[in-house]
């Protein structure tokens, strides 16, 4: 049987040199950090750029299914906070990396206009079974690893073998510590639809290694025939 290869998104950004460049590699998406506090944290008025600078690297220029998307990371958002948030500003999708309930989801799904993506970050092999909650109310899932006291770009992984089983009622994607060393592994063994990486890739916070950014991409799209 074929087997479909996953979707690509780069995360971290915070120069727009590389989202060109890493649009232009053929990653199917970007991801831009809305959280104060991490070292990858872009502010509202620096975001659009990025995304604009991803629409000038994609190969075909046009936005279409297999174009190069972007995608605003936050966590808990509060109210004062979804107008940065919101449709219009450059970003297709809005993953929410906090601890953001079934309801809060289907509120900010009203309220934003914009595909939401519910990350679960997963401590024990029981918190897989939050995710299909969320089915019907996010278009997809991300899994990443927890941390104590970190919400996310820690490079920590989830052990392979509590996911082999998982097969949750809408797409998912897996994120924590995806790099070209990795993902030969991680796709022996599981069919996720996407793959998240940041810091495996980095050179610095927010600096991607395009030679590591290159090989990865070769490892995903060699990774099926789909
Ligand atoms: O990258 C960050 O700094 C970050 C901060 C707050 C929430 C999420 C964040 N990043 C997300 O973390 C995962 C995994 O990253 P890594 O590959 O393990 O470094 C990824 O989904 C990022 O979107």
């Amino acid at each position: 049987m074929p087997v479909t290869t996953p979707l690509l998104k780069i995360c971290g950004l915070r120069e727009p040199a590389q989202a060109t460049a890493i649009a232009a590699l053929g990653a199917d998406a970007i991801g831009v950090i809305a959280v104060p506090g991490s070292p990858r944290y872009v502010p509202p008025e620096q975001r659009f750029g990025l995304f604009a600078a991803m629409a000038a690297g994609r190969p075909s220029r046009a936005a279409g299914p297999e174009d190069c998307f972007g995608v605003l990371v936050t966590a808990d958002p509060g109210d004062d906070q979804l107008e940065e948030l919101a449709a219009g500003r450059g970003h297709a999708v809005v993953q929410l990396h906090g601890d953001e309930s079934v309801e809060r989801c289907r509120e900010l799904g009203r309220r934003l206009g914009v595909r939401l993506w519910k990350a679960l970050r997963v401590r024990t092999p029981e918190d897989l079974e939050r995710a299909a909650a969320y089915a019907g109310v996010v278009e997809a899932l991300l899994l990443d690893a927890w941390q104590p006291g970190q919400l996310g770009g820690t490079g920590h992984r989830i052990p392979i073998a509590w996911l082999e089983d998982f097969r949750p009622p809408m797409p998912w994607w897996l994120a924590g510590g995806v790099g070209p060393g990795t993902v030969a592994e991680l796709l022996g063994r599981l069919r996720p639809d996407g793959l998240d990486a940041s810091s495996a890739l980095e050179e610095r916070p927010g600096v991607k290694d395009l030679g590591r950014v290159a090989a990865l991409v070769a490892a995903v799209r060699g990774s099926g025939s789909g």
